[in-house]
């Protein structure tokens, strides 16, 4: 079945049913370690993993580590240009739950990112990156606490399918010809625009399955959040990409509206229902004037679709969510991405589950984690239907690679991510609370002890680890 690995001797498979994993008290998990700093953290990451399980489980449950490779390493056992070989992707869908390392991707020229190719073959359509403060983390913000969000990011579609032509070359050419000269003047709303001849061309499809099966997973984990978490935002540059951004914006507001109509409320129908608890008797056409303020220089088409909007809304869920009673539900609301950035640092508190697009995703896990720490303090999920892979927002880091200084905190709170994912809820927790520990009690690496006032001597990336594991007791 395999060339060049083999698999454990001890230990099963985790298998999925309906999209849920059924996990074995030893399960097999194959691990890619990563290229640049992947050196330092993994090892760092599965000391941890394994102390905790030990610890909570007194050897009746126990991870048998499968080792597959991918990136600089695979190329080394396997041969040049072999970068994700056949045995690693018959291992990880053989075995159903991973974790990797990062892995480096050349810009311009070279392989495409081995990342998103897992991703996609795969299907893991949510990439999930949530961004919570540890106390005692140095940040450049003033109440780092008070972000707690989980970034659900599409993961299969967007730029990232990676569907693009070169400047210059003749299926790209041949492309602008065909778009410059029949599509384009096809298209009345596109008027008299051309593409530039010289221009490189990419494709960035959005589809409805793709935005609403996201939608619908970051809604089912609003489900099960607090009540003041209950809280889903679409993100999107819909004012601008109306087809695509704004569609998923559309798509999504469909979804939850229509196969979670009990569970949600979007902002626009909770402003409807509460002018009409604060006025009883508010006609119709005040209440759209409250939910538009500019609606007095609409034009006619638009206020009467305000109009009908407001009606539908009353005619429709006032007896269900009228009366304060979509303060229950979880809020469905929408904001632009180049507004969320600025939302996240000024306004923290009031986002939680940020749904995304595959590029905005990307862009947004990185800025919130600069938050609540930095980079290093990123873990994330790539999930779908039949299969996880767990691995941390950063990427390589290569300048600080086999120094034995980097913050492995990102992968191994991507474990702790993995283990909450298995049902190991208590080995889960106990990372969480060594992590915890170790970061208020200032030992931590080289990211976070330049930022702490007054500096700190930091601890290399394999003490960082040992310090996690001794506050297990
Ligand atoms: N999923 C993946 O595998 C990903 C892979 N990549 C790939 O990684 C390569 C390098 O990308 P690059 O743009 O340098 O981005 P990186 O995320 O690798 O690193 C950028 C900077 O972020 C900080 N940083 C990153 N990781 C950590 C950490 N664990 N602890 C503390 N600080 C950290 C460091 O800042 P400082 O030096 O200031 O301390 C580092 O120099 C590229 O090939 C890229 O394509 C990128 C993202 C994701
Ligand atoms: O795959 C890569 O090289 C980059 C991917 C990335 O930045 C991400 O997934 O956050
Ligand atoms: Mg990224």
């Amino acid at each position: 079945m395999y060339d060049k690995i083999i698999p454990p001797t001890t230990g099963t498979k985790i298998t999925f049913k309906n999209g849920e994993p059924i996990v074995p008290d030893n399960p097999i998990i194959p691990f890619i370690r990563g290229d640049g700093t992947g050196i330092d953290i993994w090892p760092a990451t599965e000391k941890v993993l394994d102390a905790a399980v030990a610890k909570a489980y007194k050897g009746q449950r126990k991870i048998s580590w499968f080792r597959v490779y991918a990136g600089d390493e695979a190329c080394d056992l396997y041969g040049t240009y072999q970068y994700l070989p056949q045995d690693t992707l018959t291992a990880i869908k053989e075995y159903g739950v991973a974790i990797k390392g990062p892995l480096t991707t050349p810009v311009g020229g070279g392989i495409r990112s081995l990342n998103v190719a897992l991703r996609q073959i795969f299907d893991l359509y949510a990439c999930v990156r949530p961004c919570r403060y540890y106390a005692g983390t140095p940040s450049p913000h003033k109440n780092p606490e008070k972000l707690d969000v989980i970034v659900y990011r599409e993961n299969t579609e967007d730029i990232y399918l990676g569907i693009e032509w070169k400047q210059g070359s003749e299926i790209g050419d041949r492309l602008i010809k065909i778009l410059n000269e029949e599509l384009i003047p096809a298209t009345p709303e596109h008027g008299k625009k051309q593409i530039p001849l010289d221009a490189g061309i990419g494709i960035k499809p959005i589809s409805k399955t793709g935005s609403q099966r996201l939608v619908r997973r970051a809604i089912k984990h609003a489900l099960l959040l607090p009540k003041d978490k209950q809280q889903v935002t679409l993100v999107h540059k819909g004012n601008i990409m109306k087809y695509t951004e704004g569609a998923f914006r559309d798509w999504g507001y469909e979804l939850a509206t229509q196969e979670f109509r009990a569970e949600c409320v979007t902002e626009r129908e909770s402003w409807i229902l509460s002018n009409k608890e604060k006025n009883p008797a508010i006609s119709a056409e005040d209440n759209a004037r409250e939910v538009d303020p500019g609606y007095d220089s609409l034009t006619p088409e638009k206020k009467a679709q305000i109009l009908q909007e407001v009606e539908t809304v009353l005619n429709t869920i006032w007896d269900t969510h009228g009366n304060g009673k979509w303060k229950d539900k979880i809020m469905v609301n929408d904001r632009i991405a180049d507004s969320i950035f600025q939302q996240i640092q000024t306004r923290p508190d009031e986002y939680s589950i940020l749904a995304t697009m595959n590029l905005n995703g990307d862009y947004l896990s990185d800025a919130a984690a600069a938050i609540v720490g930095g980079l290093g303090m990123g873990p994330g999920a790539n999930i779908g239907d039949a299969c996880a892979i767990f691995e941390a927002t950063h990427g390589t880091a290569p300048k600080h690679a086999g120094l034995d200084r980097i913050n492995p905190g990102s992968v191994i709170l991507s474990g702790v991510m993995m283990l909450e994912f298995m049902g190991w809820q208590e080995a889960a927790d106990l990372v969480k609370k060594g992590l915890g520990q170790a970061i208020a009690n200032s030992q931590v690496t080289y990211d976070l002890a330049r930022l702490l006032e007054p500096p700190v001597a930091p601890l290399k990336c394999s003490e960082f680890a040992e310090a996690i594991i001794q506050y297990f007791d």
